[in-house]
């Protein structure tokens, strides 16, 4: 375990835009997997989070630097890296949110199922651990493919008696940075007014932005829409290319983990309407894991919001996406309960 302290005088009464002037609680996040490319620059991001009072930094290698160099921001929390599986116990005891981006990323020619074999195995071992050392946090999923890992997780925690649907999540955030990002670009609107809600999974055509209710409204033709659909679906596909076998999205994934992760540790702390789309146990449609709003709470998800008014196209997008999810689900559920 390496120890790095570098508490800031502020300490936890802090005075902050958007956070309030009351003290803020303790709160400890975990990140496993934090050497890696989506790890490093999320450690940044949640070390620079005034809710965080400890942040402890897993890897099965790296961590002692990564925990050194994050150490020395002068933010709030207490940063403690943790190498290794003996030290995993220690990493997770007493968390409130876990963050999971370990395993390995996409190459090109790859598609986030081509993960499955490596990834499948990591998920379930780190999430044994989770239910042994803090059964009642919160839990993040980034590592791919999503649509198979919160199974996973689920039905871990499931068989160690530990399961709350309300606790786990699949991120999927970054298809929703992205729809932003895409929709802001051909509407000419200002980026930072854009919210587009993107439902389903996360992995090619199971990932559906809503376009029809994105705001501020821009009328876009059919075709932009079904270009700006495209796009949001490839994304990840569009920098593993660009990558060209370097990996996958890590600076605008832990963007995107990190604005997760604040919703939640804002959702815990009672700030009220905080939702965010995120991959859930969902009776939204016919599927047990469904993306979709969710509004976040002191529990973790406080309420699955339903779809709401679609086009005739994100209604045929919907049907066409129901089974490749649905195979991917029952791939993960199968896996958990087989080994
Ligand atoms: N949900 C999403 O939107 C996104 C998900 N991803 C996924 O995130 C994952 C990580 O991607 P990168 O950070 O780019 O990969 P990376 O290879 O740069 O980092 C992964 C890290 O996981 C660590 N690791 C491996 N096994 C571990 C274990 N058992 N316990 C703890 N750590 C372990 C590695 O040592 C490494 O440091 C990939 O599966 C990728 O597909 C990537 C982008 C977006
Ligand atoms: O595409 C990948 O493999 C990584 C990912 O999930 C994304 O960037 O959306």
């Amino acid at each position: 375990m390496f120890r790095s302290v570098a508490r800031s005088a502020v300490g936890k009464h802090l005075l902050r835009r958007g956070y309030g002037t009351v003290s803020l609680p303790d709160r400890k996040v975990a990140i496993l997997g934090a050497a890696g490319g989506i790890g490093q620059p999320l450690a940044l991001l949640m070390k620079l989070n005034p809710l965080v009072s400890q942040l402890a930094l897993y890897d099965i290698a790296n961590t002692p630097g990564v925990a050194a160099d994050v150490s020395h921001i002068n933010s709030r929390s207490e940063v403690t890296g943790y190498v290794g599986e003996d030290q995993l116990g220690q990493a997770l005891e007493g968390c409130d949110v876990v963050i999971i981006p370990a395993g390995v990323p996409r190459k090109p020619g790859m598609t986030r199922d081509d993960l499955f074999n490596i990834n499948a195995g990591i998920v379930k071992g780190l999430c044994s651990a989770i239910a042994k050392y803090c059964p009642h946090a919160l839990v993040n999923m980034i590592s791919n493919p999503v649509n198979s890992t919160v199974p996973i997780a689920a039905e871990v925690f499931k068989k160690a008696g530990t399961y709350d649907e309300r606790k786990l999540f699949g991120v999927t955030t970054l298809d929703v940075v992205r729809a932003k990002a895409f929709y802001a670009g051909k509407s000419k609107a200002n980026v930072a007014d854009v919210n587009v809600p993107v439902v389903g999974g996360h992995a090619g055509i199971t990932i559906l932005p809503l376009f029809s209710q994105a705001t501020p409204k821009a009328n876009l033709p059919e075709d932009v829409i079904k270009a700006l659909t495209k796009r949001t679906q490839d994304g990840g596909t569009e920098v593993v290319e660009a990558k060209a076998g370097k990996g996958s999205a890590t600076l605008s994934m832990a963007y995107a983990g990190a604005v997760f992760a604040d919703s939640i540790l804002k959702g815990l702390h009672g700030v009220p309407d905080m939702v965010e789309c995120a991959f859930v146990q969902s009776t939204v449609t016919e599927l047990p894991f469904f993306a979709s709003k969710v509004r976040l709470g002191k529990s973790g998800v406080e309420e699955v919001l339903g779809l709401g008014p679609l086009s005739e196209y994100e209604k045929e997008g919907l049907e066409s996406l129901k089974p490749e999810l649905k195979a991917s689900i029952e791939k993960g559920i199968k896996f958990a309960n087989q080994s």
